[in-house]
């Protein structure tokens, strides 16, 4: 990914942030990915981590129609995802999507109520209304509107170690070709 491409994508969310009424913190802490796939329009996520303490975090994040937060799972990670403006798309499964096509269902929060999910369900969730994801659950999402703010509420994140992804190709972060100078300095920045 073009630092070029990470310095526009910063700036466009951070005026769509600020519109929305989201006072950035004291030097935020940016997260831009294209998970290592190259594709930023189709796998993209930009992430602030407004909190990390051991115990817990929370992030703001910002995607635009189009694009993918690729299936995934944690196996300590236990976190709210919020639509806090637009809609968002979350897709659910038991189990690895890359290998596994059952039918299992289970349990999960929606706005604080259990709901009985099968695998491969995909929820939509309207401005202020989120999903509990317990560790285990796979899911990917992606807004169904032009533009989405989602929050993350959850216990301790740990991005390098704890996020496991059905595509063997991603990485967490983005491979950044120096195009120009950088905006700000990324999580992933040395
Ligand atoms: O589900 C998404 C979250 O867990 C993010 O915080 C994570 O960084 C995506 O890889």
């Amino acid at each position: 990914m073009k630092r070029s491409e990470i310095n526009r994508a910063i700036m466009k969310s951070g005026v769509f942030f600020i519109n929305n009424g989201w006072a950035m913190p004291p030097q935020p802490k940016w997260d831009v990915t294209d998970f290592g796939l190259g594709d930023f329009e189709k796998f993209g996520l930009i992430l602030i981590n407004l909190a990390e303490e051991v115990e817990y975090c929370e992030k703001l994040m910002y995607a635009a129609k189009g694009q993918t937060t690729p299936s995934h799972t944690h196996k300590k990670k236990k976190e709210d995802i919020i639509c806090r403006t637009g809609e968002l798309v979350v897709q659910l499964w038991a189990n690895d999507p890359a290998n596994n096509d059952s039918m299992d269902t289970f349990e999960m929060k929606v706005n604080g109520s259990f709901q009985t999910i099968t695998s491969d369900d995909k929820i939509t969730l309207k401005a202020g209304e989120r999903i509990t994801i317990e560790p285990g659950v796979w899911h990917a999402f992606w807004p169904e509107s032009d533009e989405c703010i989602i929050g993350e509420v959850s216990t301790a994140n740990d991005d390098l170690n704890d996020n496991f992804f059905s595509n063997p190709d991603i990485g967490r972060y983005a491979h950044i070709d120096e195009d120009e100078s950088p905006l700000v300095k990324l999580l992933s920045d040395k």
